[in-house]
């Protein structure tokens, strides 16, 4: 065979493939992957375009930033108070819906300070969800959630997002973070420094003494370590105090009221080699839309924003009081400062909807003064700093994400994006 029929043969060959199997297998290759991997990764390479080209609004401070900064201040500024027992009357009528606390009282400040310096006394293990945690009495009145901290500041989690243990800051950190952009739905969290021996043990219950173990070394000294009554507490993982016995860990304020739990349509499978269906169908949102109100769904976007600037992955499940969806359990936030998890966005790019009023709210904190606010709040908590500076900047970055989204969502939706349910 000479090389010119060679060539006449290869081409009969390709165009038979062309006319016969090629458009199966490009049909084949449109409906998978471009339907599935590529649809994703088309999304990130559109959000990275938009995220070049953003407009200087979205990098710059919003002059309408001091009005906000200002009153916010005023509002959590701790302040002297008589009473515990008439605040707590207070804030136990605060909720209505899922805004557990108001806009603006002059009776924030005092709250939180209670909540610092109330004594405790009275301690029980809380058997409730997976993670450690207690159930505090102060000034035998008011009941509150105690986590313990497991973690330094700077600890780097590899691996899925929801790995790893609780992240006790995160809660006091999403607490100023709900206030800022006026998703008031989360409870209210201080950070304190709690004595293990004097606080916790001299006040717990048999049952909670029976879980934290006493050592003494040769010369005397005793380490008390508690490991708690829960789903994944072993006498291995332990907390333990310091040479004061001191440890730190975050007070919660419960929500009063009835809190219904409801499987989130964007839950994760928790399992490396299977993925869920709205991994990977971009199209999973139009389904939803008919199924779900657009008031919970709204609800669930709002979430997801304050869920992605957070990096807390881990929301398998969402709790609603009087229909309307509340942010309880922010403990797995900020567990890798490096990594950016699009995916808890998921909610906002597949829906491309959004309440106008966070999306008014978010744009008055560009420019960096989101975690400069955020920071100034928190300057009165125990804890502080609650973050690392590269936590910080993590939380920028993703502000920034979230606009070029929104961006995105616009050039395919227009202002029709934008609801006000
Ligand atoms: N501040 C609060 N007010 C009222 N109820 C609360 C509060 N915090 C937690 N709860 C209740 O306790 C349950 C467990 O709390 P949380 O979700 O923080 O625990 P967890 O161990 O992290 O759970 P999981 O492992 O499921 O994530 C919640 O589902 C909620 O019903
Ligand atoms: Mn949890």
């Amino acid at each position: 065979m000479n090389k010119r029929t060679g060539i006449i043969i290869a081409i009969i060959v390709t165009l038979l493939c062309l006319v016969l199997g090629g458009n199966f297998y490009f049909m084949y290759y449109l409906n998978v992957e471009e339907g599935q991997l590529s649809s994703v990764r088309a999304l990130e390479n559109m959000i990275r375009h938009k995220m070049r080209h953003l407009k200087p609004a979205y990098l710059n401070r919003n002059p309408r930033f001091f009005m906000y900064r200002n009153k916010l201040l005023k509002n959590y500024k701790p302040a002297p108070y008589e009473n515990a027992s008439v605040l707590w009357d207070i804030a136990n009528w605060w909720p209505h819906e899922n805004e557990i606390y108001p806009l603006y009282d002059s009776s924030m400040g005092q709250l939180l300070q209670t909540l610092r310096q109330e004594p405790i006394t009275r301690v029980n293990n809380l058997a409730r969800g997976t993670q450690l945690k207690l159930l505090m009495r102060l000034s035998q009145q008011q009941k509150v959630i105690f986590k313990p901290q497991w973690y330094p500041r700077d600890i780097v989690l590899e691996g899925a997002v929801y790995s790893g243990k609780d992240r006790h800051v995160a809660e006091v950190y999403a607490f100023y973070l709900g206030a800022v952009l006026d998703l008031r739905w989360t409870p209210i969290v201080v950070g304190r420094v709690v004595n293990l021996k004097d606080e916790i043990y001299a006040n717990g219950d048999q049952e909670l003494q029976n879980t934290i173990a006493i050592n003494v070394d040769e010369q005397g000294n005793e380490t008390y370590c508690l490991y708690g009554k829960c789903h994944y507490c072993n006498e291995e993982e332990t907390v333990c105090g310091d040479a004061d016995h001191n440890i730190e860990g975050v007070l919660i304020y419960i929500v009063p009221g009835t809190l219904a739990k409801r499987r989130s349509p964007w839950q994760r499978t928790y399992k490396e080699d299977k993925r869920a269906q709205w991994e990977d169908d971009m199209n999973y949102c139009k389904s939803l839309k008919n199924k779900m109100e657009t008031i919970r769904l709204l609800d669930l976007i709002d979430v997801a924003i304050f869920d992605y600037l957070i990096q807390n992955g881990d929301r398998h499940h969402y709790e609603t009081r009087e229909e309307r969806v509340v942010l309880i359990d922010n403990g797995k936030s900020f567990g890798n400062p490096n990594k950016d998890h699009l995916d808890i966005l998921a909610p906002l790019y597949q829906c491309c909807l959004l309440r106008k009023s966070t999306w008014d709210r978010l744009q008055v904190f560009s420019g960096g003064v989101l975690t400069e606010i955020v920071d100034r709040l928190a300057k009165q908590d125990a804890l502080f700093p609650l973050i690392t500076d590269r936590h910080k900047r993590g939380v920028e970055r993703r502000l920034l994400v979230v606009f070029a989204v929104v961006e995105h969502c616009m050039d395919k939706e227009g202002d029709k994006m934008f609801k006000t349910l």
